[in-house]
């Protein structure tokens, strides 16, 4: 049995987390935790399942309380790297999806669970599609270098562009020499018209409502073009991908940033 507390119940993908864990025959939900409603039950949060799950609002409190294995977080940037780090520091394997971390903040982490001798995982995206389209990508980069990243999410979206348009271009730089695409006399006259750029790539957020997660690479050669796209049309395309993290997160002892690691 794997205890499991999750942080952000009541988010668009708290709310599929917490479903998943109750219908996981070997999780237990041992504790969600919520800013707003400490020392409720889960059943008093609207929304959520009648069950007898405590809620916390003080992340250590939490972990002393309920001594869980594993901490899913699915919050926001800020809150995501405050509750990695208490996580870690209270002896509990987190499994962060909240996306917003920077190469820095993985590598800050990585030492710290290396330093408790605890595996950890961040997962820019949990969907096993997203994670085939990264590596689709990178395999496809080494034949055709020049690409571009769109990527399209619902307008309640804080980061962009999205930690998975990121960890793609991080995957396609391990594979290609560092190249600036376009014109070499190329200027914006309008500025961002380029969108962003990572090592020469660049990569484009649209934010509209009516969108859940997209992503298209589009590759260009001389005479084609290749694009590989991923649909996420709902939050319940990335609960197996939560449940392998919550499995593996308990046989590793580092941290993995990014499920390419697990999916071999
Ligand atoms: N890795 C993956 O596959 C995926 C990752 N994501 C990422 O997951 C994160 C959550 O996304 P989503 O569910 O759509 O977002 P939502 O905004 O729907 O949910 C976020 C939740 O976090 C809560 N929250 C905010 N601050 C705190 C805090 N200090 N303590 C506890 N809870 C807090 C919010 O509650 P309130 O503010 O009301 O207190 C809200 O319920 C994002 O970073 C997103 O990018 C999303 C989809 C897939
Ligand atoms: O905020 C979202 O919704 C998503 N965030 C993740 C990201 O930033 O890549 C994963 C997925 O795209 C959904």
């Amino acid at each position: 049995m794997i205890r499991i507390v999750i942080a952000g119940p009541r988010g668009n993908m708290g709310k599929e987390a917490v479903q998943m864990v109750l219908e996981t025959d070997q999780f237990e939900l041992a504790g969600v935790i919520d800013r707003k409603n400490g020392g409720k039950t889960l059943a008093d949060l609207q929304g959520l399942p009648d069950a007898a799950v405590p809620v916390f609002d003080d992340p250590v409190h939490c972990f002393q309380e309920t001594q869980p294995d594993v901490l899913v977080d699915l919050t926001n940037p800020d809150t995501g790297k405050v509750h990695m780090k208490l996580a870690l520091e209270n002896g509990v394997r987190p499994v962060i999806g909240t996306t917003g971390f920077s190469e820095a903040d993985v590598e800050e982490m990585s030492l710290l669970a290396e330093s408790k001798e605890l595996g950890a995982i961040i997962a820019p995206n949990f969907a096993i599609g997203a994670i085939l389209m990264m590596k689709f990508s990178q395999t496809a980069a080494r034949y055709m270098p020049d690409v571009e990243i769109i990527e399209q999410h619902h307008d309640r979206k804080l980061d962009a562009p999205s930690g998975t348009a990121v960890k793609t271009a991080q995957l396609i730089s391990e594979v290609r020499e560092k190249k600036k695409q376009g014109h070499p006399d190329e200027e914006e006259t309008l500025q961002g018209a380029r969108g962003a750029d990572v090592d020469g790539m660049h990569i484009h957020s649209l934010r509209l409502p009516g969108l859940v997660a997209h992503q298209e690479v589009i590759f260009g050669g001389e005479g084609q073009t290749l694009k590989i796209r991923h649909d996420s049309i709902n939050r319940r395309s990335f609960m197996p991908g939560v449940k392998m993290a919550c499995e593996e997160v308990m046989r590793i002892g580092v941290l993995v940033y990014g499920l390419e690691h697990i999916i071999e």
